[in-house]
């Protein structure tokens, strides 16, 4: 894989039964860039993020995500089924054993790749600082003891995830909503809220999945700001799921285009503006002005 690569997909498949709903997916997302993942309706959008994340366990292929500080197998810390080698090796064995053990989710995260949901997954009872808070107990320096005695390094990684928390609030613009409840928000507040919750797991991949569904043009507009901001201040790549086609070809870099579980195009907007297998396949359409590519 190219060091430039953040994420290699490599024949990912997806089975639920009978349903193939990945069938050999193959993709590499470039280290800072914007890039989409576009198609229609059970092309397999959704099922590609819940097996980069680990909320589904794929059924083969192999999926690489190169952090600064990690080379993280995916599928191999969500717990991979024993391999005939495990029983030749016993230090192989331990490992797999290990990561069937402990892996999950939380490990595809501490290895730098956070994400958000189609329908909103605030805790809505929560305030909207609390949500952020909660985010942060994985990386904050923080033990029961600790808590009970009130220590000082308790206090300050307090004050830390605190001074984070406002950090990403801050540029999601919800400074003066903080101490509302999350559900009291606005549905374009609580997207915002969302990737912020995302931002404080110090992610250098973020996967946003249909982030402006359900948005007007001007929050759609200020979102796409914001997407920017995080790709040129914070070097985070962004990868997201978006059926507005307007935004789409706007700030990617790069698309990925599925249907029916495949890769049917990979290029630039242009390219795949162009693409008469995209017209007509994702959109099942002939004329590109009915479709709005
Ligand atoms: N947990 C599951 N059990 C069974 N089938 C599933 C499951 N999750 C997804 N599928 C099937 O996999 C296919 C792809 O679904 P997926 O949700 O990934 O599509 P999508 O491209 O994200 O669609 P949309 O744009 O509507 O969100 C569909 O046929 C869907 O019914």
């Amino acid at each position: 894989m190219s060091k430039e690569n953040i994420l290699a997909v490599e024949n990912l498949v997806m089975h639920f039964g009978g349903i193939k709903a990945l069938n050999d997916i193959t993709f590499n997302i470039k280290k800072g860039s914007v890039s989409a993942l576009i198609g229609p309706n059970g092309a397999g959008k959704t099922t590609v993020f819940n097996c980069l994340t680990g909320f589904y366990k794929a059924t083969g292929g192999h999926i690489r995500l190169t952090t600064d500080h990690k080379d993280t197998s995916v599928i191999q810390v969500l717990g991979e089924p024993f391999q005939p080698l495990d029983f030749v090796s016993p230090m192989a064995f331990i490992k797999r054993l290990k990561y069937k053990m402990f892996g999950g989710s939380h490990l595809v995260n501490r290895s730098g790749l956070a994400r958000t949901f189609q329908n909103i997954r605030l805790f809505k009872e929560m305030s909207v600082v609390e949500n952020l808070l909660v985010a942060q107990h994985m990386t904050a320096n923080r033990s029961l003891i600790a808590g009970i005695l009130n220590t000082k390094a308790f206090r300050e990684a307090e004050e830390e995830a605190l001074q984070k928390a406002f950090y990403w609030l801050g540029v999601v613009d919800l400074v003066s909503h903080a101490n509302r409840l999350a559900g009291e928000l606005s549905y374009g507040q609580q997207r915002r809220l969302e990737i912020a919750r995302s931002m404080c797991t110090n992610p250098e991949l973020i996967c946003l999945d249909e982030p402006a569904a359900g948005l007007n043009p001007s929050e759609t507009e200020e979102l796409t700001k914001m997407i920017r901001i995080l790709r040129d201040q914070h070097n985070v790549t962004v990868l997201l799921i978006e059926h507005d086609m307007g935004m789409v070809m706007d700030i990617s870099d790069y698309i990925v285009v599925l249907d029916h579980g495949q890769v049917i195009a990979k290029g630039d907007p242009e390219n795949i503006k162009n693409n008469p297998k995209v017209i007509a396949a994702y959109l099942g359409a002939e004329d590109e002005d009915e479709v709005g590519l």
